[in-house]
Parts: structure tokens; C-alpha cells; sequence
């Protein structure tokens, strides 16, 4: 079995920006800007991963310990200021619902567009914008400009151009979230056929049943650190007993 994500020694600040009042201001400047009215904050702290090929992989923690930050430096739309992360094979990622989409282009044009960023040939998305529809149930929608679209249809037609882009390694954010139930046991069931192929899958989600169900493997992060890396059912454990 080969590796196909590895993480090293990540780390990743934001630099938080408060408002400060005129008086603040006016002493910074009046000590020559000593000092920084910005504060640094430690969102990922040395965190190393190693996933192999077809592992199903939970990221999990409470809200802001830095999961979906560490979805991201995986899916490469981060990038970290210190450390490495190297994927294997084509990487889809689900992580922000519509991004990768553009409003004033239709839903057709948007599978186009998508499945170009996402590394499809157009011979390919041709071939399966059928199916692409057919999957999402967009329906005559599909030629509709997708501003007008509810979230549940961005992320009906965003799930189903990842799906058909054959990716090696799925990365699922939270989204799942704004489909509807039986759309939403739809992206499961498929899911769970490209975890039985060896895709390997990276999911985030506060819902601890449904990961428990997909997942192998959890990652518990907690302040930007990784806490625990075990059985999925003992870290979901963990986390519900803190
Ligand atoms: N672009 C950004 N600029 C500044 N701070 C950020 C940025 N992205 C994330 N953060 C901060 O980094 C921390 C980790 O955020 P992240 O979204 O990774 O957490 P999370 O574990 O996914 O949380 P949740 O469960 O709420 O989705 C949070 O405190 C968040 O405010």
C-alpha cells in the first residue's frame, strides 16, 4: 500500500485583526509602532499525518480546532508556512459549498468549469455530463445561472462533478450538510462505493454517527494539534467524553 497524503510538521498562523480605538492607534504611533496591533494566531501546530492509499479518515475536534483548515492545506487552496504536504493521484475536495463555481455562468457551464479545475479533459466531462446531471437531479436548472441556485442544488451539482472526476482522494467538508435527507443518503451510499473501490477518503463533520459509519480512522485536533490518531469509534469516544 502507498502513501497518498503525507502531512510533516505543518504549521499555520492568522494574523487576527482587531479593531482598535484611535486612542490605541494613536499611542502605537506615537511609540514609533513598536510593537503590532495585529495578533498572531496558532491555527495548525506541527501537525504530522501520514494517510495510506484507500484509509477513510475522520478529522475530527470542536468547532475552530482546525479541521477544516487542515482539509484545505490537503485540498491545496493553503498553504502552510512551515511543513510539507504532499497528495497522490487526483484530489477532489467538497469543502466550501460553491466555491470553484462561478454565479453568473450556468449550471452547464459550471460542470464545465469545475470539472476543468478539479483536472478533467474536456473529452471526459462531455462524456459524463449526463451522468453528472442525471446525479444531481438538477434537472432544467442545469441551464439556469447558478446565483440562482438554493445551496442544496450548488451542492448538488458540486458533489456530483467531484464524484465523476474519478478523484483518488475525496476531501469532504461539513457541506453534506445542506442537501436535503434523501440527496443526502444518495452522496453516502456513493461515498461508501468509492470508500469499497480504495478511494481514499478525508472527511470533516460534526456529525459523529455518520462518520463513525464511513470512517476507518479518526484524528482528534484540538487547538490546532493533533490530541489523538486511532480507531474511529475510540476517538469519536474520546471526543464525546471531553
Ligand atoms: N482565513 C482565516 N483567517 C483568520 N483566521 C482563520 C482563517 N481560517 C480559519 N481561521 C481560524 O482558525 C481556527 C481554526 O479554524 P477551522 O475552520 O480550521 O476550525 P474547525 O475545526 O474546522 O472548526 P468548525 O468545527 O467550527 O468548522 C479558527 O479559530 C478560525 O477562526
Amino acid at each position: 500500500m502507498s502513501t497518498a497524503i503525507e502531512i510533516r510538521d505543518v504549521n499555520k498562523q492568522f494574523v487576527l485583526r482587531h479593531t482598535r480605538s484611535m486612542k490605541e492607534a494613536f499611542v502605537w504611533l506615537m511609540k514609533g509602532r513598536k510593537g503590532d496591533l495585529s495578533e498572531r494566531f496558532h491555527a495548525l501546530s506541527d501537525v504530522s499525518l501520514t494517510i495510506q492509499e484507500g484509509e477513510t479518515v475522520a478529522l475530527l475536534g470542536f468547532n475552530g480546532s482546525g479541521k477544516s483548515t487542515l482539509l484545505k492545506h490537503i485540498s491545496g487552496v493553503m498553504r502552510p508556512d512551515t511543513g510539507s504536504v504532499h497528495t497522490r493521484g487526483r484530489v477532489a475536495g467538497l469543502i466550501e459549498v460553491g466555491a470553484g463555481f462561478h454565479p453568473d455562468l450556468s449550471g452547464r457551464d459550471n460542470v464545465y468549469l469545475n470539472g476543468a479545475i478539479l483536472g478533467m479533459e474536456r473529452a471526459e466531462i462531455e462524456e459524463r455530463f449526463d451522468s453528472i446531471v442525471e446525479f444531481s437531479e438538477i434537472g432544467q436548472f442545469i441551464d439556469t445561472e447558478v446565483k440562482f441556485y438554493s445551496s442544496g442544488m450548488y451542492l448538488r451539482l458540486a458533489f456530483s462533478v467531484a464524484v465523476h472526476t474519478d478523484p483518488e482522494v475525496f476531501l469532504i467538508d461539513e457541506i453534506l450538510a445542506v442537501g436535503d435527507e434523501p440527496f443526502q443518503k444518495k452522496c453516502l451510499a456513493k461515498i461508501a462505493e468509492l470508500a469499497a473501490e480504495g478511494k481514499t477518503l478525508v472527511v470533516v463533520s460534526h456529525d459523529l454517527d455518520m462518520v463513525a459509519r464511513i470512517c476507518d480512522r479518526g484524528v482528534l485536533l484540538d487547538h490546532g494539534k493533533i490530541l489523538m490518531d486511532g480507531p474511529v469509534d475510540e476517538v469519536v469516544e474520546r471526543l464525546r467524553a471531553s
